[in-house]
C-alpha cells in the first residue's frame, strides 16, 4: 500500500499523468484523440506506437506509428525498449519507451492508444496513467463504422469484430477503466472525454502558465 502511495506520489511530481485510451477498432479513439490533440495542442501529445502492419492511406510514418519489420520490432522488445507490447489481429503493435518519454520531455500529457493486452500489461507498471474505455453504442453501429472506414479486408474486419465482443466483455471488469465513454454521437462523446481529462488538462495549463 505503502509502495503504490510512494509510486504515485512520485509520478505526481514527475508530471501530468498519462492517459491510456482503449476499446474496440472501430469506436473512434483515434476520432477522438485526434480533436484532442488538435484543441489542446500544448497539453496533450500522442505516443506514436510501433507497428508491423502496413500503413494505411494517409498515415504518415513517425506519426501515426513507426512502422517496422517483425525482425526490428522483436529486436527492440527484447533490448527492453518497450513498455508494453501486444500481437492484434495478426500484427505486432507496441509502445516504446522513447514515445512516451518524448512526450513526457515537452511536459504534455502523453495519451496512448493501446489494445486490451496493452491495458492489462500497462496495469503491472508504475506508469500510473488515467484509464478510459471508448466503446461503440452496438456490435451492429461498430461493423458499420469498420466497413465505412474502408481499411480493412473481410478476413481483417472479422478478426477485429471477434476481439470487440471479446474485450467488450472483459471491459466490463469493475475498475479496469476509471471512465468509460459511448461513442454514439461524437460531439457528445468528446464532451465527456475532456471532462474525465478536465483535472489534468488543467493543471499542465496553470504549469505551463506560471512558467
Ligand atoms: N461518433 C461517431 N459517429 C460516426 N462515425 C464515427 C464516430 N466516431 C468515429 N467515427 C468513424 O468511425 C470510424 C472508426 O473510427 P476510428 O478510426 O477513430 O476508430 P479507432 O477506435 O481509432 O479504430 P482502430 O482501433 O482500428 O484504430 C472512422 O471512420 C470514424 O470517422
Ligand atoms: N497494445 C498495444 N496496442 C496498440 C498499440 N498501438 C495501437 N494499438 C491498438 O491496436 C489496435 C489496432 O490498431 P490499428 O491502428 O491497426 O487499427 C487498436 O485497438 C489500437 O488501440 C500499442 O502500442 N500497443
Amino acid at each position: 500500500m505503502y509502495m503504490r502511495f510512494f509510486s504515485r506520489l512520485y509520478s505526481a511530481m514527475a508530471g501530468p499523468r498519462p492517459v491510456v485510451l482503449s476499446g474496440p477498432s472501430g469506436a473512434g479513439k483515434s476520432t477522438l484523440l485526434k480533436k484532442l490533440i488538435k484543441e489542446y495542442d500544448s497539453v496533450f501529445g500522442f505516443s506514436v506506437s510501433h507497428t508491423t502492419r502496413n500503413p494505411r492511406p494517409g498515415e504518415v510514418n513517425g506519426k501515426d506509428y513507426h512502422y517496422v519489420t517483425r525482425e526490428a520490432m522483436q529486436m527492440g522488445i527484447d533490448n527492453g525498449d518497450f513498455i508494453e507490447n501486444a500481437e492484434f489481429s495478426g500484427n505486432m503493435y507496441g509502445t516504446s519507451k522513447a514515445a512516451v518519454q518524448d512526450v513526457q520531455a515537452k511536459n504534455l500529457i502523453c495519451i496512448l492508444d493501446i489494445d486490451m493486452q496493452g491495458v492489462k500489461n500497462i496495469k503491472k507498471t508504475d506508469l500510473n496513467p488515467i484509464y478510459i474505455s471508448i466503446q461503440p453504442p452496438s456490435m451492429d453501429i461498430l461493423e458499420k463504422r469498420l466497413r465505412d472506414r474502408k481499411t480493412e479486408s473481410e478476413e481483417s474486419l472479422q478478426k477485429r469484430l471477434h476481439i470487440a465482443r471479446v474485450d467488450m466483455e472483459i471491459s466490463k471488469e469493475p475498475g479496469l477503466f476509471d471512465t468509460v465513454i459511448i461513442n454514439d454521437d461524437l460531439e457528445e462523446a468528446y464532451g465527456q472525454l475532456k471532462q474525465a481529462l478536465l483535472v489534468e488538462i488543467t493543471k499542465v495549463k496553470n504549469v505551463n502558465m506560471s512558467s
